[in-house]
């Protein structure tokens, strides 16, 4: 299967000078989605993480299913003001802007084996941002997974002390 298929390439969006790869023709098909999951699955395994974290929005869309697969629980990263309990945040730059990102402050315990996992690595803000917030909460980052990486950009420099798992380099 060329999963590369499955993605729509949208110049200019969200801002000029962006091209824009979206992942919503691949969730569209069952068995590539399914596909596109199962590799991030056997990463997770290989890697023995307990807890899966991810940031939103696109993050859940790939993180859930995978929590699911492997019976373990997941966590959200969110925006600003969406967490209605305790929580940790950190501010992070992006491909096209800047952010805070919250995780509740009893998401993650000592001792957990965290896999981040997102639909794309682009910048490494997001998914360095989401780092810093397991550490704070003392977990362990035992990797992270992507459907997508944007090598242009270097995001796998960032996380240079992490395995990476990606299943398309653009
Ligand atoms: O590696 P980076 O430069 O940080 O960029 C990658 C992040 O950007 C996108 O999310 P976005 O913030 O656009 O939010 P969304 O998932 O809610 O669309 C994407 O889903 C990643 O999370
Ligand atoms: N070029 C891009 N396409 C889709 N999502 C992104 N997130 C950051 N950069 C992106």
């Amino acid at each position: 299967m060329n999963l590369k298929d499955y993605i729509a390439s949208i110049e200019n969006f969200p801002k000029e000078g962006i091209l824009f790869r979206d992942i919503t023709p691949l969730m569209l098909n069952g068995e590539a989605y399914k596909y596109a999951c199962d590799e991030m699955v056997r990463f997770a395994k290989e890697v023995n993480a307990t807890l899966i974290i991810g940031p939103e929005a696109r993050g859940f869309i790939f993180g859930c299913p995978v929590a699911y697969a492997l019976n373990l629980g997941f966590a959200p990263v969110r925006k600003p003001g969406k967490l209605p309990r305790e929580t940790v945040t950190v501010k992070y730059d992006l491909e096209y802007g800047s952010n805070e990102l919250s995780l509740h402050a009893d998401a993650v315990k000592k001792g957990d084996r965290v896999l981040i996992v997102d639909d794309l690595l682009a910048t490494g803000g997001t998914v360095e941002a989401t780092v810093q917030l397991v550490e704070k909460l003392g977990g362990e980052v035992v990797g992270a997974a992507f459907f997508i990486e944007l090598e242009a950009l270097k995001g796998r420099e960032k996380l240079s002390k992490y395995p990476i798992f990606a299943s398309l380099k653009y």
